[in-house]
């Protein structure tokens, strides 16, 4: 799956990477910590040549418990596609180096979705030819960026243009926040933490006001539009390529999930492999809790989630790459398609890996509510995935919207983009692939039932849509009627994505790989496909993709999988090849000796350095003596 990243040893044979001891740590101790990593790994980056893909999978290997994650996945980044080559000759060295430390500041304590509704403004000064920057009200104020409170030297600020009485809407400004002589908040800059967070608590995410602050008219971002000095605004992109990053990062997500589900499904997998409970026959051995129909039930989608989300992720990279390499060359042709696709993938791969890993928690009995199992953790520092660089249902909706544009193009005869040209076949036309028990049994027949039902989904809104406003709604109106439906027809498309990317993928191994693993793939990607189909059984109905005696034989087909993939499931998991300490779980060891590994946690566990609580000397020792009690 993951490249097997060659350093592993290197990197946790020191013990600054060794994450047993995170546990009890406060929230300055884990935030020097992370800084620490990151530096170290940089270190460990020069020491050994690694290339910055190695450097990218040690901050994996770590599940991104490291430090200055927006400099390197948004600062960064948004300099290289918002700058101009001259600016990006000053700030992206200092930014590389560390000299500046950066973040990306757009929402607001009042914004953080509508970015047209953005608060915080430049505005132009002719005379001194200077961008003022003003967060006018308390709803103005940047509110969350991560590295904002206490770490960035430097901030990419999102900030309404202002020149004259106009405004041309949000455009990046690059602005010191603090002295890079002794790190203190320059004038007119009042900035913070805005407080712990329910994980994710080694980032300094922060507030930011901005009272008049000034700065060299050079310091706006000017790849897509720039101010001349004599006050003329110049567009020279599309205002959609300020958005770049943020399609970036959606794509990071995908592989963020990815990375989580897999250490999910892992934990939950091994130990129910270790775990014995209860027995079937009255006085029988106690079983593996693996064996019981109902764990692997439970279990199994995050396991086949793992490999459609890589597979999605690999098939993802490579679109991103071609449509960036355009649109960086001026050629935005490929830019609605990346954004659309990119905005429904993160958030149905979000949604997903968040609701299978609480399954995987809760498949791990009491102790999945121990920290030392680690699954709660890795949801905690997961859960900010379903907001993060756009909320999900926001995000479905700008998905939905590309869908609508595309089955209108298909609906008038024009062509599509490549991820929709499913729309151009005639809605009417399509003939339900399954006509047998073992139709069902063929992942390629159970992708033409995703088609049918994405298909479907699209065309039953866009046609809602058109009736409502030729019944006199407004355009408003008629799409708030609608937004549900939207999200359901954008998460129909998704989950085709990844179907059809499981299905592609595996069938493009086959070329290459032994039979036993290529069966191996192809059942789990079958079982991926039978479960969808049976979680959202009734959107699947409602298209005709299947009738219910299809539906029947599908819910057979899954349950016959679930055996099939019993005895590969370990396999499965092991296969990731990640480091113990990755994991982190005392639950997933690869030794599998989860109680041994629980009970050196607990004796780790601080309150344990004394066999006496002090609470004892101030309350107990006096009631357990039934001596009075002092006035508390
Ligand atoms: C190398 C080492 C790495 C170390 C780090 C390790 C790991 C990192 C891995 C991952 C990092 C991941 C996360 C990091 C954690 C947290 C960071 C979080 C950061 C943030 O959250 S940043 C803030 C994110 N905010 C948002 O996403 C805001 C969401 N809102 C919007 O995008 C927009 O408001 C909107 C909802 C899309 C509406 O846009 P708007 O312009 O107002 O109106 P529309 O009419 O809907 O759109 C107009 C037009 O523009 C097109 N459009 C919109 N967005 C985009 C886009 N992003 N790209 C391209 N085009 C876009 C839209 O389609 C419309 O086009 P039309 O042709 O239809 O007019
Ligand atoms: C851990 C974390 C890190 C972050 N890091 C950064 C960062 O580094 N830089 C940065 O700029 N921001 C950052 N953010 C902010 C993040 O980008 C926003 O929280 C996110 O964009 C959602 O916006 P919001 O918080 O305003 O939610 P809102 O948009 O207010 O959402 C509230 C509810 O309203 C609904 N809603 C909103 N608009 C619509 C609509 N048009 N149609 C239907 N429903 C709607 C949403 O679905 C949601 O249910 C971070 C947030 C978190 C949690």
């Amino acid at each position: 799956m993951q490249k097997t990243f060659k350093n592993e040893k290197i990197l946790f044979a020191e013990p600054l990477f060794q994450c047993d001891g995170l546990a009890g740590f406060t929230r300055s101790e884990l935030y020097e910590n992370a800084i620490h990593r990151t530096l170290r790994i940089n270190q460990l980056k020069k020491e050994h040549n690694w290339t910055q893909e190695d450097f990218d999978i040690a901050i994996r290997c770590l599940n991104y418990e490291v430090g200055f994650v927006i400099h390197l996945s948004m600062f960064i980044p948004a300099i290289e596609r918002l700058a101009t080559d001259d600016q990006k000759a000053k700030w992206l060295p200092l930014a590389e180096s560390y000299r500046i430390l950066g973040t990306y500041a757009q929402t607001e304590l009042g914004h953080g979705t509508n970015l047209m509704a953005l608060e915080t403004t430049a505005t132009f000064d002719p005379r001194t030819d200077e961008f003022v920057l003003r967060t006018p009200q308390l709803s103005s104020m940047k509110w969350w960026p991560g590295s904002l409170g206490k770490t960035a030297t430097h901030a990419i600020v999102l900030a309404q243009l202002i020149i004259g009485n106009k405004n041309y809407g949000m455009n990046p400004f690059m602005v010191q926040l603090r002295s890079l002589e002794d790190h203190m908040p320059l004038p007119g800059i009042i900035v913070g933490d805005i407080g712990a967070k329910l994980g994710a608590n080694s980032n300094d995410n922060g507030f930011l006001i901005l009272n008049d602050v000034r700065i060299p008219r050079e310091n706006m971002l000017a790849r897509n539009s720039k101010v001349t000095k004599d006050g003329r605004y110049i567009q020279t992109s599309t205002n959609k390529a300020n958005y770049a990053t943020m399609v970036l990062v959606r794509l990071s997500i995908i592989r963020w999930a990815e990375d989580t589900i897999k250490n999910g499904s892992l934990i939950a997998i091994r130990y129910s492999a270790v775990r014995r409970q209860s027995s079937l026959q009255a006085g029988g051995p106690e079983m593996q809790v693996l064996d019981y129909q109902t764990q692997q039930y439970k279990i199994f989608p995050s396991l086949a989630a793992s490999y459609a989300l890589f597979f999605t992720y690999e098939a993802m990279m490579k679109e991103y790459e071609i449509a960036y390499a355009q649109i960086m060359r001026g050629n935005n042709q490929l830019l609605g398609q990346i954004h659309g696709q990119l905005s429904g993938l993160k958030a149905f791969a979000s949604d997903l890996v968040t609701y299978e890993l609480e399954m995987c928690r809760r498949s791990c009995g009491g102790h999945g509510y121990l920290k030392a199992s680690v699954v709660g953790e890795t949801l905690l520092h997961t859960l900010p995935l379903v907001t993060v660089e756009g909320d999900n249902t926001v995000m479905y909706l700008q998905c939905a919207r590309y869908l609508l544009k595309q089955i209108a193009k298909a609906l008038a005869g024009q062509d599509v983009d490549e991820p929709t040209s499913y729309l151009k076949k005639d809605i009417l036309s399509y003939t339900c692939p399954v006509q047998k028990g073992e139709h069902c049994t063929n992942p390629n027949y159970l992708l033409k039932i995703y088609t049918q039902r994405a298909h479907s989904a699209i065309a039953s809104v866009a046609r809602q849509l058109q009736f409502d406003l030729e019944s006199g709604k407004d355009q408003s109106s008629a799409f708030n009627n609608n937004l549900v439906s939207l999200v359901q027809a954008a998460k129909a498309h998704c989950q085709l994505c990844l179907m059809k990317n499981f299905v592609e993928s595996v069938s493009a191994l086959e070329r290459t790989c032994s039979e036993n693993l290529a069966s191996v793939l192809r059942q789990l990607c079958l079982y991926f496909g039978l479960h969808g189909i049976v979680t959202a059984s009734g959107e699947f109905l409602e298209s005709e993709a299947i009738g219910l005696q299809q539906l029947e034989w599908i819910k057979a087909e899954e349950l016959k999988s679930l055996a099939a993939i019993r005895p590969n499931a370990v396999a499965l998991v092991d296969a990731f090849d990640l480091h113990d300490q990755t994991v982190m779980s005392a639950l997933g060891r690869y030794d599998g000796n989860a109680y041994q590994h629980l009970f050196e946690a607990a004796k780790r566990e601080p309150m344990n350095q004394t066999q006496v609580p002090p609470a004892y000397y101030k309350y107990l020792r006096d009631l357990i003596k039934g001596q009075p009690l002092a006035k508390l």
